[in-house]
């Protein structure tokens, strides 16, 4: 372990440092959602404050644990896995009628699905409606997944639509009905909190590819979207963009209009394919335009979030005109639908009609809704809460949070890390004006994930885009809470934890800094490995307290614990 020699490696006082922060895909509250606890919270997370709430919200996730526990079909994948089970929930739960009257929006997709939602339900819920968002993963809290009218779903209510589904379908389970697993039973919930509190618009986001997700119970959506594909649960999915592209048009319905983000034309094939056959428009949603928004910068941040959002502009737009609302649409929106087969051959791709009839910026409560909206954790820059304030003033750590986990995203990612640090604004003014600033990754990312896939891609655009880490950290998404719980708990003994996961991590960062010819006498000069991401933190603070002439930016990809699904025995397949 590194641990105890790493300040004085990083303590080179004339270089300022700076962190990438990039694990992969938070969890259920657990370690991959507290990295960003950690960080932004400063101390481990937030949670739910004493009383008696606080102990039946703990017994509450307590439950919700129990639901992941339970052994998910390993070599079944997400190919049905039981998806019937879903009709007996809902008849046990009454939703069927609630749910064939909701208003839903469906979005499947390998990436920015969360943002393509939360966009959507920005822009719908600053229409003047009443909304309903359900997304996956959380950060912190469980509750993040249940969003209503923009806001997380409070805990009075939380717990009491939690015991509702909770205690019915306890009693009607038995051998051939168990209780539904984790994912599926946060879908079943957030059915029940959208129709008890009757939104006029539930916006879902898929868990895991699309035929047989949770929310595919769906069966008259007003509009659904795919958002951009890629390579990812590909155990599962399929191994080509192609098979990839299948599952998720699984959410397609007839009568059901569709749209998708660009994507590649082996993708694009496979959707048509599919649209065709359910003999279903399918358009293609233009990224937006920063002359679309009058000026205005999207909520979310990063190139791609212009590729997400168009994608929202048409869900929205649609959902709106599917509901009587056209007076609310973006006006060229109304043309280019009645006259989309006079549209020039130009906006016709792969002989798709291209949907971008807005030449025009978009109307004021659309671009409120997308520069209003947010989401945690996606290109999120935190200056740290401890060291950059009080008696470390001068001193200077950032983290540059994202999810990125796909080799696509890694690219994406890393454009914008350069961009943001290059010209970082954000950073407290260092006490030297004359340091510079160092660059340090902090990433892990699950052990079905091939880092041959991700770190090559993350390396070759941070160059490319002349950003060189200094450092590169590898942690076990341990953190100070070892359940779903809101309690924090004691980290596991150092001693406890595999750490063989992360030092293959870094075996193949440090052959890929070789290979470029980044020669070191000493790889602990370029990466280390720590036990925990507490420990990693605090070894940051440490650091950047002791070297106030430097500024440290830590990009962070938040990641899936790759041990704490094995210790929990949670399939793969398991959507989060
Ligand atoms: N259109 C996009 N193209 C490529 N990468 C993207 C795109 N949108 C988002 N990303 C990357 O994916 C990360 C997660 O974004 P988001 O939460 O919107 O996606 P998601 O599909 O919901 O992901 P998850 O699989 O974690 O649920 C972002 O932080 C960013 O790195
Ligand atoms: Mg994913
Ligand atoms: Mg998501």
């Amino acid at each position: 372990m590194a641990v105890s020699t790493a300040a004085a490696q990083a303590g080179e006082p004339h270089r300022d440092r700076a962190c990438l922060v990039l694990t992969t895909h938070a969890q259920p509250r657990d370690y991959g959602s507290c990295l960003f606890g950690e960080v932004m919270t400063g101390d481990g997370g937030g949670g739910i404050s004493g009383g008696v709430a606080a102990a039946e919200y703990e017994e509450v996730l307590g439950r919700l644990s129990s639901l992941i526990t339970q052994k998910v079909r390993a070599h079944s994948g997400n190919r049905g896995n039981q998806w019937d089970l879903m009709a007996h929930y809902l008849k046990i739960l009454e939703l069927e009628e609630p749910i064939a009257r909701m208003k839903v929006i469906h979005v499947a997709g390998t990436k920015g699905k969360g943002s393509t939602c939360t966009f959507t339900e920005s822009i719908l819920r600053s229409s003047g409606f009443h909304t309903g968002l359900f997304t996956s993963p959380h950060l912190m809290d469980v509750r993040e997944r249940f969003r209503l009218d923009g806001v997380d779903i409070s805990e009075e209510k939380f717990l009491k639509y939690f015991w509702w589904c909770w205690n019915k379908l306890k009693e009607k389970i038995d051998d051939d009905i168990p209780m539904p697993a984790y994912f599926r039973f946060l879908a079943l919930l957030a059915f029940k909190i959208f129709s008890a509190e009757q939104v006029d618009v539930a916006i879902l986001e898929v868990g895991l590819g699309g035929k047989f997700d949770a929310t595919n119970v769906v069966e008259a959506p007003v509009v659904c979207g795919i958002s951009s594909l890629g390579y990812d649960h590909m155990e599962i999915l399929g191994n080509t963009l192609g098979e990839i592209a299948g599952e998720k048009a699984g959410i397609f319905k007839k009568g059901v209009p569709a749209y998708t983000a660009p994507q590649p034309e082996e993708a694009m094939i496979a959707l048509k394919q599919i649209a065709s056959k359910l003999d279903i428009s399918l358009q293609v949603a233009d990224p937006l335009e920063p002359y679309h928004l009058k000026g205005q910068h999207l909520g979310l941040h990063g190139e791609h979030q212009y590729i997400n959002a168009g994608l929202a502009v048409a869900l929205a737009s649609t959902w709106l005109e599917k509901q009587g609302h056209k007076d609310r649409i973006p006006l060229n929106r109304t043309v280019s639908l009645l006259n989309h087969v006079a549209f020039p051959k130009e906006r016709w791709h792969n002989n798709f009609f291209c949907y971008d009839g807005i030449q025009d910026p978009l109307p004021d409560h659309f671009i409120r809704g997308l520069s209003n909206a947010s989401l945690q954790g996606r290109a999120q820059i935190v200056p740290d809460s401890q060291v950059n304030s009080g008696d470390d003033k001068g001193s200077s750590l950032v983290f540059y949070l994202d999810g990125a986990h796909s080799p696509e995203s890694m690219e994406i990612c890393a454009k914008w890390f350069s961009h943001v640090t290059n010209d970082d604004r954000r950073l407290p003014p260092s006490a030297d004006q004359t340091s510079k600033s160092q660059k340090i990754l902090l990433f892990n990312c699950m052990s079905v994930r091939d880092p041959m896939r991700l770190l090559p891609h993350l390396l070759d655009a941070s160059t490319q885009n002349g950003v060189h880490f200094d450092l590169a950290l590898f942690v076990p998404n341990q953190s100070q809470y070892n359940k779903l719980g809101s309690n924090t708990s004691a980290p596991a003994e150092p001693e406890e934890i595999d750490l063989s996961w992360q030092l293959s991590l870094q075996t193949v960062w440090e052959k890929l800094l070789q290979d470029k010819g980044v020669n070191s006498a000493n790889s602990s000069d370029t990466s280390k490995v720590f036990a925990s991401l507490p420990l990693a933190i605090e070894w940051l603070r440490k650091n950047a307290r002791a070297n106030r002439s430097t500024s440290f930016q830590v990009k962070a990809f938040m990641g899936t614990q790759p041990f704490t699904r094995r210790n929990l025995h949670i399939d793969i397949s398991y959507p989060l």
